[in-house]
């Protein structure tokens, strides 16, 4: 293979190709002809292949529709002979979504085909457990890996950032939560793991937590702006306003995303008690099979949380999200591997239950078999 090829080819291995899509390709369409969407500007997409960057038009069919059939950032293209239109949409490896702001029934894509998501959050007043709860619903709906990274820590007194780290890592199995200052080059080593070729990152957090600093840490050179941050309230300025996909020296991608005013889930009930999978076992042991977690007697839950195990914040963020469920609706699956994941698991043995007697709260308590 001559070195322009080889150049060529390990192009689109960066930017993430893999054998997921090369085995959607039919017989006549080469790699030649496919590119990964780097950008949206209304509707026009910056596509990026072996070819370098094109410019097109989304075509006016693809305009209307479901949100989901249509391209958005990290998405892959199979273009015509001539790179001036896509001529269709690879079937994503994974896609991150939310409740679109405008209509409670449909959602709004944010990113396709990533590997990881960094979940930004700053060690001041912008820390909140529900908020980093809500995102890893959202990363892991996504099929994503999320990792949980928390700037600011050098402007942070030493003991609030060891709590905030140990209450992260509390949250979801064993995600890694990182503490860093997103300006020092050592954080790009720190964050290396995620970063290898072809893998592909997005940063999601609250506007001024400090994404597009990581990413020029992570670029090591100035390619997004950042913006000073009021003082006062911590919050930022919404400096991002565009999602935009860059290659990193390390040999991966990494797209911005601007912060999110509302944050709403998109139908994912299974993915919340997957977050919660601590309340749904305790939920188990609960003596009445509709006890409410409130004030019914043998309640696993509220005793979890008399013996300190579990808090009153966590239980009440759980309630609240599974309430935003059931407000919106079924489920919808968005990629395949999101169908896999939606599958019923099978349920934890325990011992067989009754029905409290119909009360909401202090369910009258039947005698124990
Ligand atoms: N001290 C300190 N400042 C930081 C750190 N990370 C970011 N900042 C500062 O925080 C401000 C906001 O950072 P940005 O990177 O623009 O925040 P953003 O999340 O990209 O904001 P949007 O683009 O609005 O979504 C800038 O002034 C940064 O210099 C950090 O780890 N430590
Ligand atoms: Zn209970």
């Amino acid at each position: 293979m001559q070195t322009d090829d080889m150049q060529k080819d390990s192009i689109l291995s960066t930017l993430g190709w893999s054998e997921h899509f090369s085995q959607q390709l039919s017989e006549d369409e080469t790699t030649e002809h496919v590119g990964r969407v780097s950008s949206i500007h209304a509707v026009l997409m910056n596509v990026w292949g072996k070819f370098g960057k094109v410019q097109m038009p989304l075509p006016g069919n693809w305009l209307g529709g479901k949100a989901e059939a249509k391209p958005t950032v990290g998405d892959w293209l199979v273009l015509d002979k001539n790179k001036q239109y896509p001529v269709r949409m690879l079937e994503r490896k994974t896609v991150f979504v939310r409740r679109s702001p405008q209509n409670e029934k449909t959602v709004q894509l944010v990113a396709a085909n990533l590997d990881t998501v960094f979940i930004v959050s700053s060690l001041n007043h912008d820390f909140s457990l529900s908020r980093l709860e809500r995102y890893l619903a959202l990363a892991i709906q996504s099929g994503a890996q999320p990792v949980i990274i928390l700037t600011k820590a050098d402007e942070a007194n030493q003991s609030f950032v060891g709590s905030c780290v140990a209450d992260a890592k509390t949250l979801y199995q064993n995600v890694p939560v990182l503490a860093v200052d997103g300006r020092e080059e050592r954080t790009a080593t720190l964050l290396k793991d995620w970063c290898g070729h072809g893998h592909s990152i997005a940063l999601v957090g609250s506007s001024g937590v400090g994404k597009s600093t990581l990413i020029n840490t992570m670029m090591k050179e100035e390619v997004t702006l950042t913006g000073a941050i009021r003082d006062a309230d911590s919050k930022g300025r919404h400096t991002t306003s565009s999602r935009t996909l860059y290659l990193m020296p390390c040999g991966g991608t990494i797209m911005d995303v601007p912060g999110f005013r509302e944050l709403q889930l998109p139908p994912c009930e299974e993915v919340v008690k997957e977050v919660f999978h601590d309340i749904q076992e305790l939920i188990e042991s609960c003596a009445f099979v509709d006890c409410q977690h409130d004030q019914e007697p043998d309640c696993a839950v509220q005793q979890a949380i008399a013996a300190g195990k579990l808090t009153q914040r966590r239980l009440d963020n759980y309630h609240k999200l599974l309430e935003e469920q059931a407000r919106t609706g079924t489920e919808r699956t968005y990629t395949k591997r999101q169908e896999r994941q939606m599958a019923p698991r099978p349920k934890t043995g325990g011992r067989p239950r009754r029905r409290s007697g119909g009360g909401k709260k202090g369910g009258k308590k039947k005698k124990k078999k």
